[in-house]
C-alpha cells in the first residue's frame, strides 16, 4: 500500500474508522475497516484500509512491523512486556497515520477467543466483563490471555475510545443442545464443561459472504478453517449446528502444533507418570500436531517442502493430518445428513491445494468432485469455485475476514454516531 501524497491526502474527507486486533501470544494482527454496508457482495470486497502484523512481542523477541504492501520495520523495543505492546502501538499509528491518513479512528475491536455461555453476542468491554473474560483464561491459555492483554495495551494507546470484545465462541450459540454435550454427569455441564466451539468469526464471515456466490449456501455446508488452530463446523441455514473444537481450543483436528482430539486416558497415564499439569498442556498445546508427529515444525509449506525432499516424518504428519481430516469430516457430513457446499479457508485451506484435493477425495462418497485445474488456481487471494462441472456438492475457497466481522459488529454497536464524529467539520 503506497502512502498518498500530502496534496491528495488533505484533500481526502475525514472517514471513521474501526480498528480491529486479534492479540496472540507472540503477534498482534491488525487492520483498519470503514464503515461499510453489510450485504454479502460488499462484505466480500474485503475493503480494509490498512493491515498488517506486528511480530515478536514476546520479552527477547524481534519486534517488527509487516504492514500490508511495505517492506518490514524493525522497532527498538525494550525488555518489558508493555513496553513492547506499547512501541508497537506507537508503531501501529504512524503506520496508520501514513497509509490512511483520512482513517480516523472511533473505536477498536478485538477478536476474544473464548466467550464462555455468558458472552454469545459482541460487547462494548467494561471492566466487569475483562474480569469475566480473565476467568476463562485457562480454557484457552494460548489465546485468552493475550487477547486481554490486547485490550488492555489498546486502552493505554486510544484512552476513551470504546473497545469492543467480539468472541470465537459466539457463532456456535447456535448449536443444539445434544451437540454441546458430553457424556458426563449433568452437575459438570451444568458448570460449564460442555462444547463451545471456536473460530466463530471466521465461519460468521464465510456464512456472510458465500450468498453472494452460492445459491446453495444456505443449506448443509461443511467449512473447514485450516491454519494454526484448525476445525470444522457444520452450518445449515447460516447457522452452526456442529463442530470439531470443544471446550477448549484443543479438541478435534490434528492442528499445527496442538493434538486435536486425544483419548482423555492418555491425560490420566501421563499424570500418573508424574508429568506436572504445565508440562502436559505445553504438550497438547505447543508440542504436539504437525510440529510433534514431524520433529521438524508446525507450518504446512515446511512440511511440504520436507516431504517432497524425502524426510518420512514430514510426510507422516501430513499423513496423519489428513487422516483427521477425512475422520472428522465424516463425522460432521453425518451430522449434517450429506452436504451441499463445502468451504475451505485459513492459511492451509486457502493455499494448499493438496489439503484440499485429499479433503474432496475423501468425500467423494458424499458427491463431491473438484476440478483438479481450478483448485491449483485458487490460491486465496480472492473467493473461487474449485468443484468439477458434474460434482453434486460445490467446494469454494474462500478467504476469510474475521477482521471484517469485528468491525461490523462494533458499528452495529456503538450505531451512527460514531461515523457521524468523523464527519468533517462545515
Ligand atoms: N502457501 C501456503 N501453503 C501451505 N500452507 C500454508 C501456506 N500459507 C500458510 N500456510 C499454513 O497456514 C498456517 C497459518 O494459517 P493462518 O490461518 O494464517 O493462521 P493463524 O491465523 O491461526 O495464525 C501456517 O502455519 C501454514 O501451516
Ligand atoms: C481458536 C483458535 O484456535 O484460533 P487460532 O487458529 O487463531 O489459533
Ligand atoms: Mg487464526
Amino acid at each position: 500500500m503506497s502512502a498518498p501524497q500530502p496534496q491528495a491526502a488533505a484533500a481526502l474527507a475525514a472517514q471513521a474508522a474501526v480498528l480491529v486486533v486479534n492479540a496472540g501470544s507472540s503477534t498482534l494482527k491488525f487492520a483498519l475497516y470503514p464503515r461499510s454496508g453489510d450485504s454479502a457482495a460488499e462484505f466480500a470486497a474485503h475493503p480494509s484500509f490498512a493491515s498488517g502484523q506486528l511480530d515478536g512481542l514476546q520479552p527477547g523477541g524481534r519486534l517488527q512491523l509487516c504492514a500490508a504492501g511495505e517492506a518490514p520495520v524493525d522497532l527498538d523495543a525494550g525488555q518489558d512486556e508493555d513496553d513492547r505492546f506499547d512501541v508497537a502501538l506507537q508503531a501501529l499509528q504512524r503506520h496508520v497515520a501514513t497509509v490512511a491518513p483520512q482513517a480516523r479512528i472511533v473505536a477498536v475491536a478485538h477478536r476474544i477467543v473464548h466467550g464462555g455461555g455468558e458472552f454469545v453476542a459482541p460487547i462494548v468491554l467494561d471492566d466487569a466483563a475483562l474480569q469475566r473474560l480473565a476467568r476463562l483464561a485457562p480454557l484457552a491459555p494460548l489465546h485468552q490471555p493475550h487477547n486481554l492483554a490486547g485490550v488492555a495495551a489498546l486502552g493505554r494507546a486510544f484512552p476513551g475510545l470504546a473497545q469492543v470484545g467480539c468472541f470465537d465462541t459466539a457463532f456456535h450459540a447456535s448449536l443444539p443442545d445434544l451437540e454441546t454435550r458430553f457424556a458426563l454427569p449433568q452437575v459438570l455441564h451444568d458448570e460449564g464443561i460442555r462444547r463451545y466451539g471456536f473460530h466463530g468469526l471466521s465461519y460468521q464471515y464465510l456464512m456472510q459472504v458465500l450468498p453472494a456466490f452460492s445459491a446453495r449456501a444456505g443449506g448443509r455446508v461443511l467449512m473447514a478453517h485450516l491454519g494454526s488452530g484448525a476445525s470444522l463446523c457444520g452450518a445449515v441455514g447460516g447457522r452452526s449446528v456442529a463442530t470439531t473444537m470443544g471446550f477448549s481450543a484443543l479438541d478435534g483436528l490434528m492442528m499445527g502444533s496442538r493434538s486435536g482430539a486425544l483419548d482423555p486416558g492418555v491425560v490420566l497415564h501421563l499424570w500418573r507418570l508424574g508429568w506436572t499439569e504445565a508440562q502436559v498442556e505445553k504438550l497438547l498445546y505447543k508440542e504436539s500436531g504437525l510440529l510433534g508427529v514431524s520433529g521438524l515444525g508446525s507450518d504446512m509449506r515446511l512440511l511440504r517442502r520436507a516431504a517432497a525432499a524425502g524426510s518420512e516424518t514430514a510426510g507422516r504428519a501430513i499423513d496423519l493430518f489428513v487422516h483427521r481430516l477425512r475422520r472428522e469430516s465424516g463425522a460432521l457430513a453425518a451430522v449434517l445428513g450429506g452436504l451441499d457446499v463445502l468451504v475451505c479457508t485459513g492459511g492451509i485451506g486457502e493455499h494448499d491445494a493438496a489439503t484440499r484435493a485429499a479433503m474432496a477425495e475423501a468425500l467423494h462418497f458424499l458427491g463431491v468432485t473438484i476440478d483438479p485445474q481450478a483448485n491449483a488456481a485458487a490460491t486465496g487471494d480472492t473467493i473461487r469455485p474449485i468443484h468439477a462441472a458434474d460434482s453434486a456438492v460445490e467446494v469454494w475457497v474462500v478467504p476469510t475476514d474475521e477482521g471484517r466481522v469485528a468491525a461490523q459488529a462494533a458499528w452495529a454497536l456503538l450505531g451512527t454516531s460514531a461515523g457521524d464524529a468523523a464527519e468533517p467539520p462545515g
